[in-house]
């Protein structure tokens, strides 16, 4: 039997926060729209990533906080029940994807369940069906990296380490960047007893200044969690009491449970077979400045499948609603990675904005740095905060900031105000006299800025 050939304006393959913008301003923009998933409708950032991620996070601050005040005002450190925890996150999780294809289905998106795979230029095969499409709208995210060493296979990603029903007492993260740091963060709070980062090179958090990185080293390394810089899984095998690590360096770690963070890659499964034309490489899928297939002009490319410069929601985001302004309007934008604000949720938060000092100095700008430790301000005495640190990039001609980068408590919120700043060019002389709401972590900037 021939299969089932439909037709629609614009497919878009995927239903995480990319394609739901590229979905909603297609739709908006009078198009009729297809979204297709192979996995239930959300995406990574909402039900395997940031969101679920936050509800952990937000446990251990909880934790964190009063236990910084033990003999300083607070009787005993409250402790986690894993248990209730996890009730808490997936009450927000329960009935979401069923709720998104309702949604769209609402709005008049039709919805396809189903492995997606090009089958031609505007063209692409779900289970027993042709899709067809004037514009391919690609937002198939990103899978994490297989480290590839001898018994891999009895370590876990990042989903399922959100999905313990129990916490183990001994954990192993492979790698050092942004999952590893925050999990662990996460898990000795939430009494894990020991927890151990395994950093392949001499770096963690390498998207982060050095210096910053430090302090959350210092800050980690202070609750009992073991980095390990130079250090990577050699071989994993499981024994009787959970699964023996031999590192290169020699080293052996006896572990409950290892997960594996090293990184995630482009989902690229769409393009198996090659027939619909569009280049790719290791990166993910090329795109001109306008999120637009460098071989296939029916094509976009959006969030962590695309090879630009990010793996963060809001920058999916953003990708999502330009890839939808370009196909209406015809390629009239080019996407804008001058102020990205990333944060770390870790304890204390990173938040950083634009240049580290190293980028800065490679591009031969004439800057002033200021910078120094937090810990001694009364923000921080409060909260018994003992790990802080900033440093803010000026250019020295026009006065704006370059770049900042915060450790302490509440700098994944206030970096926001930072990148605000820049992203409209207020001077650091201008945050510096501005009427801050006092005293909050906020305010505390002007003291950074000039
Ligand atoms: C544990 C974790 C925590 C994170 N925390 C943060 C954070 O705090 N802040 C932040 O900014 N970012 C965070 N991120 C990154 C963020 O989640 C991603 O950058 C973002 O979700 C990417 O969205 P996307 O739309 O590109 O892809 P995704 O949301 O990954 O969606 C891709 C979808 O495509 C579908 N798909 C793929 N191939 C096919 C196919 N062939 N056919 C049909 N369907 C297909 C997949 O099933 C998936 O649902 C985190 C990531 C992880 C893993
Ligand atoms: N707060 C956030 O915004 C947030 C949180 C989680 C994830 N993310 C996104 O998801 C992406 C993936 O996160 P991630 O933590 O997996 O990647 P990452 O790129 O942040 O860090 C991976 C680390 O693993 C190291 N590594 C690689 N192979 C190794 C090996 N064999 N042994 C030891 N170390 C090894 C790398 O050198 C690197 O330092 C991030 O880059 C980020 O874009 C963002």
């Amino acid at each position: 039997m021939d299969p089932e050939t439909l037709n629609h304006d614009a497919v878009v393959v995927g239903s995480g926060t990319s394609a739901y913008f590229a979905a909603s301003g297609l739709k908006k923009g009078g198009l009729d729209v297809a979204i297709v998933d192979e996995r239930p409708f959300g995406g990574t950032c909402a039900l395997r990533g940031c969101q679920p991620k936050k509800y952990l996070v937000c446990n251990a601050e909880a934790v964190a906080m009063a236990s910084h005040l033990v003999g300083q005002g607070i009787v005993a450190a409250p402790k986690t029940d894993w248990a209730g925890l996890q009730a808490l996150k997936n009450e927000f999780l329960s009935g979401k994807p069923e709720r998104e294809v309702e949604d769209w289905q609402k709005e008049g998106v039709a919805t396809y369940h189903g492995h997606a795979r090009m089958t031609g230029p505007n063209e692409l095969a779900v289970g027993d069906r042709i899709l067809r499409a004037k514009h391919i709208v690609l937002a198939t995210g990103a899978t994490p990296r297989c480290a590839g060493y001898p018994g891999a296979e009895h370590s876990v990603f990042s989903d399922a380490f959100l999905e313990l029903d129990e916490l183990p007492e001994r954990i192993v993260f492979v790698g050092g960047g942004y999952i590893s740091f925050e999990f662990a963060h996460v898990a000795i709070r939430a009494g894990a007893k020991s927890v151990t980062i395994l950093q392949r090179s001499d770096r963690v958090l390498k998207n982060f200044d050095p210096e910053i990185a430090e302090v959350i080293v210092a800050a980690s390394e202070a609750e009992g969690i073991d980095v390990r810089l130079e250090e990577s899984p050699e071989s994993l095998e499981k024994v009787d009491a959970g699964y023996r690590l031999v590192g290169k360096s020699g080293t052996v770690y006896e572990a409950d449970l290892v997960v594996e963070a090293t990184g995630r890659v482009p989902n690229l499964s769409v393009l198996e077979g090659g027939q619909g034309g569009v280049d790719s490489d290791d990166g993910g899928i090329k795109v001109n400045g306008y999120l637009q297939s460098v071989s296939n002009p029916a094509v976009y490319a959006i969030g962590d499948c695309a090879a630009t410069p990010y793996q963060l929601a809001p920058v999916a985001d953003a990708e999502g609603k330009l890839a939808a302004r370009n196909i209406l309007e015809g390629n009239v934008e080019e996407m804008d990675y001058s102020v990205v604000p990333s944060a770390t949720f870790t304890i204390p938060s990173i938040g950083s904005v634009g240049l580290t000092e190293e980028q800065a100095k490679e591009r031969g700008l004439d800057f002033r740095v200021r910078k120094g430790s937090t810990t001694g301000w009364p923000s921080a005495k409060r909260i018994g905060e003992k790990h802080g640190g900033y440093k803010v990039l000026i250019d020295n001609t026009t006065g704006e900031l370059i770049g900042a980068h915060l450790a302490r408590h509440n700098a994944a919120e206030a970096i926001n105000v930072l990148a605000l700043a820049m992203k409209f060019g207020i001077k650091s002389g201008d945050l510096k006299e501005f009427m801050w709401a006092y005293p909050t972590i906020v305010s505390d900037l002007k003291y950074m800025v000039g």
